[in-house]
Order: structure tokens, then C-alpha cells, then sequence
């Protein structure tokens, strides 16, 4: 898939030539340096932002061509989302907020599923709390299983432990590895972090807009050492980038 910004001169190739899967059942994590398009991938997939070339399909759905109607739709049924600043609505309890989204859809969510990970999540004397009664830790574990609740085919978190404490951010990560082995649940994160990234399955980088390699079974050591690799080939990158127009600079001087 293809997604550029902007247009003439100031176009930036955001994602370029980007194919890629993500298996059933797998937690992926999705990483590299700022700017490389982790975002604007994650948001392409999950059928935030569109492609300018190439489809996208969770199952045998595919997002490409679909209205807005039908992509809400789609997100609602298909799709768990956890944000780095939690969203939690302010004026539910956290119960509220954790059946929110069935609700919409017009449906219950399953009680003994939703109490399984209510259970899960250690949630259950804080659920006639509001978000503003509890702590960033208790307030992204209930974003998860506001997540979980629709069982959905795919959830996709962005930097779900950016604003957490270590403590905090592990428990998360725990239950996110607890609910792809336990609950078969698929999972695509993007972090900057490397312990993070270390409870994937899978790590995918992506550099320029490009996806430029992967591990598997990562471990924190592992994900750090190709991080150094892509941040320094960045560098060199924007070293020659410069060197450039330097160069263009002193050709139009001369004209
Ligand atoms: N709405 C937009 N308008 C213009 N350019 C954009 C827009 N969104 C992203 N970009 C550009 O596209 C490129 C990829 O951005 P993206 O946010 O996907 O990167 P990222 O890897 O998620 O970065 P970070 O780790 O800093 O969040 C960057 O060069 C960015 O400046």
C-alpha cells in the first residue's frame, strides 16, 4: 500500500510499497524511528485513514472502497482500539465504558465473557468508578477490556504503555499476552519500546515508509540492536539529503 501527504515538493511518502500480514491469533508490534509511518499504517489497517494505492482486508473483508458508514461500521464490529491517552468517556463508570461499544452496536456483550476479563484485568471493585477515580494503570486496563468486550477480529493499540509507569505498562502488556494465548485474540501494537515490543510474537520495523526487516520471538536485546541499525541509517540518510541540496544550492547560485 501507498499513503503520501501534502503534494508537489512537500509531498512526504508516508508509507511506500508497504505489504505486509499480520497471522490469527498473533500479537505483532510494530516499530521504528519517528516519523518512519507507524501510524499511518496502523491507521490505514484499522480503516482510520485510506490508502492511495493497494487494499487493505481484516478476513475475508476488504476496507478498500468502503463509505464512512460502512467503515464505522466495520471498525465497530471487527476492530478493538487502545489509545496512548487511554479515551476513556469521563461521565461513565468504568463498567459503562467497558460495554460502550456493544451498546452502540445494539447489542449485549456477552456477560460471562465480559466478567471473564473483567476477572482477567483485576477490574472488579472498580467498576463504579469514573476514569478521573482511578490511576493510569487501572484506566488503560479498562480501555482493554472496553477493547475485548465486542471480541473483535483485531485489536490495534498505539503505544498502549506510553503514558504508564513501568509497573503499570507491564501489567498491560501482560494482559495483552494472556489474551492472544489464552483467548486466541490478535493483536497489532506500535510502541517505541523495546520491552514492549519483547512480549510480541513479531516484531515489524518499518523505516522510511518502508518495512525493512522483522524478528520473531523477539527479545528487548534483540529489538534494541536493529533500532540502532535503522536510527543510524536515518542519519546517514538525512546526512546525504543534506549534502544535496547543498550541492542543488550551489547550482542554482552559479546559474
Ligand atoms: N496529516 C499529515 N499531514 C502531513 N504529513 C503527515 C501527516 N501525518 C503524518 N505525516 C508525515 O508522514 C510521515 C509518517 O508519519 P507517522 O506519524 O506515520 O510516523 P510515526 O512513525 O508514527 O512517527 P512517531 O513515532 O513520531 O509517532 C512523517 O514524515 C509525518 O510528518
Amino acid at each position: 500500500m501507498w499513503r503520501a501527504y501534502g503534494s508537489g515538493e512537500a509531498q512526504v511518502l508516508a508509507l511506500r510499497d508497504v505489504s505486509v500480514e499480520f497471522a490469527s491469533g498473533e500479537f505483532t508490534a510494530i516499530m521504528g524511528p519517528s516519523g518512519s509511518g507507524k501510524s499511518t499504517l496502523m491507521h490505514c489497517l484499522a480503516g482510520l485513514d485510506t490508502t492511495d494505492r493497494g487494499t487493505v482486508s481484516i478476513g475475508d473483508t476488504s476496507l478498500t472502497g468502503l463509505g464512512d458508514k460502512a467503515l464505522t461500521r466495520l471498525r465497530r464490529d471487527k476492530i478493538g482500539f487502545i489509545f496512548q491517552q487511554f479515551n476513556l468517556l469521563p461521565t461513565l463508570t468504568a463498567l459503562e465504558n467497558i460495554t460502550l461499544p456493544a451498546s452502540i452496536a445494539g447489542s449485549k456483550a456477552d456477560p460471562a465473557w465480559v466478567s471473564r476479563i473483567i476477572d482477567t484485568l483485576d477490574l472488579a471493585d472498580r467498576l463504579d468508578h469514573k476514569p478521573t477515580e482511578l490511576s493510569g494503570g487501572q484506566q488503560q486496563r479498562v480501555a482493554c477490556a472496553r477493547a475485548l468486550a465486542t471480541r473483535p477480529e483485531v485489536v490495534f493499540a498505539d503505544e498502549p504503555t506510553g503514558n504508564l509507569d513501568t509497573r503499570s505498562g507491564t501489567e498491560v502488556l501482560k494482559f495483552l499476552r494472556t489474551s492472544v494465548d489464552d483467548f486466541g485474540q490478535t493483536i497489532v501494537m506500535v510502541t517505541h519500546d523495546p520491552n514492549a515490543a519483547a512480549h510480541a510474537d513479531r516484531v515489524v520495523f518499518l523505516a522510511d515508509g518502508r518495512i525493512v526487516d522483522e524478528l520473531t520471538d523477539p527479545t528487548a536485546d534483540a529489538v534494541i540492536d536493529k533500532m540502532r541499525g535503522f536510527e543510524k541509517l536515518a542519519l546517514d540518510m538525512n546526512a546525504d539529503n543534506a549534502s544535496g541540496q547543498f550541492t542543488g544550492l550551489n547550482h542554482s547560485g552559479a546559474a
